[in-house]
Parts: structure tokens; sequence; C-alpha cells
């Protein structure tokens, strides 16, 4: 199913849409992030979403130096990239399908002294658990994951299988659609979710989940 149609690309979450690279600032570097939006679809361009869970971790809240961190459905790797640059030793995957593209934006914009830090590797959710460690992950983070019905329960079953009590999941997230709420309401059945940020110019929140008896709502 397509995210978007394409001429209303920017107004769901990805400005740059048609263009053929998206260039950040962050971590006091250049990022340059190559995009193929006709080709590929909506692994290969930088969603809003992204770009805010970015600037979140970048304020420095999180310490992520030498922490453990896997990023799910992470089309570009911006996301993963910047979380490479602050520090953490950083798991970056997404569909088979999404992995070359994915891989060469990682390796373009990580100076070669952090490469082995970043690792991209195939995750289809529900799928192949097994070839990641449960629990092993102090952060997981994933943006703008949430928008394929279909995929929600598999989506809820990869993150118990990755969480121990002491992982945060950090899930930024445009609310496009009715079936979001839902995802959400799974989301808190199964972890304790706090709304930390919203970026009301890009339209998106971030919610922080944790194993644990519900303490607030969303
Ligand atoms: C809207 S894009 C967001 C990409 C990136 N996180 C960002 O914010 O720029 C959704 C991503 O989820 C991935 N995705 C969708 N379904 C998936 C699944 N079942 N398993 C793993 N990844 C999936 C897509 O390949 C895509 O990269």
């Amino acid at each position: 199913m397509a995210l978007v149609p394409y001429e209303e690309g920017a107004g769901w979450g990805a400005r740059q849409l048609h263009s053929p690279s998206a260039t950040y600032h962050f971590v006091s570097r250049t990022i340059r992030i190559k995009q193929d939006w006709r080709r590929l679809g909506v692994a290969a361009v930088v969603w809003d979403a992204a770009v805010v869970l970015c600037a979140y971790l970048e304020m420095g809240g999180i310490d992520l130096r030498d922490r453990s961190v896997i990023e799910l459905g992470a089309g570009t790797g911006l996301l993963g990239i910047v979380a490479t640059l602050l520090g953490a030793h950083v798991t970056i995957t997404d569909r088979a399908a999404a992995l070359e593209f994915l891989e060469s934006n990682v390796q373009a914009n990580l100076p070669s002294e952090l490469r082995p830090r970043a690792v991209v590797k195939e995750l289809t959710w529900g799928k192949d658990l097994g070839n990641f460690p449960s629990g092993a992950f102090d952060f997981i983070l994933g943006a703008d994951i949430v928008y394929l019905e279909e995929t929600f329960a598999e989506l809820l079953q990869t993150l118990e299988h990755l969480c121990s009590e002491q992982t945060v999941i950090l899930l930024s997230c445009r609310i496009r659609y009715e079936r979001d709420h839902r995802f959400l309401r799974m989301l808190r059945g199964r972890f304790s979710v706090y709304e930390v940020h919203y970026d009301s110019n890009k339209e998106v929140h971030i919610y922080k989940a944790q194993r644990g008896s519900r303490k607030d709502d969303l």
C-alpha cells in the first residue's frame, strides 16, 4: 500500500519527496541523504518524523554514548546515522528491498572510524526475530513506522521481542488515520506510553514506551 499519493507528499510529511537528495545538519555534521521516491517509494525518502526524532536526540536529554540501539523501518537511515554520530552502537534495520539503498546512505555519511558502530540488517517485523537477541537493546527507535494496519500486530510482536524491562522505545509519528490511534492503543495495552514531545510545525509526536505497568495515557 502506498503511504502517500505523489502530489500530496509534502503535506504528508516528506517535504523534499521528489528531490534526489536531502541535506541535514546534525551533531555538527552535514548529512547528505540520497532519495529515490519514484523507484523505491516510502523507504527511499526522509520523512519529517525522522528529522524531528533526530533533533530530539540531539537536544541531549538522552545520552546515547556507547548504548545499544536498534532502529526499525529505517528507510534512508538518517535517524540511525544521527544515533551513531551521537555515540551509540546502532543496528539499522528495514525490509530486504530497502537495504542496499539504506546501506549506501549509511556508508556515505559516517566517518570511517564510526562505521563499525553501525550495522545494517534485514528486519521485517514479526519475521525471523530469533536473528535478534531478545532484550539486548537499550533503545529502540522508529520514525514514521506506524501506518500500515496489516503490520501492527507484527510490529508490536517485534517490539515485545526486542524489549527488556530497561529498554526505552522512542517512536516518532505523524498521526494521519484513525488506525494510527488503534496502534497506539495496542501499544498502550503492552507498554507504559508517554508523549514526550510534539513538533507542531511538522505535526510529529514522539512517544516513549517501556515495559511495566501502565502509568499514563497517551
Ligand atoms: C514512512 S517510511 C519511514 C522511513 C524512515 N524511518 C523515515 O522516517 O524517514 C516507513 C518505513 O517502514 C518500513 N517498513 C514498512 N513495513 C515494514 C515491515 N513489515 N517490516 C520492516 N520495515 C517495514 C518501510 O520499508 C519504510 O522504510
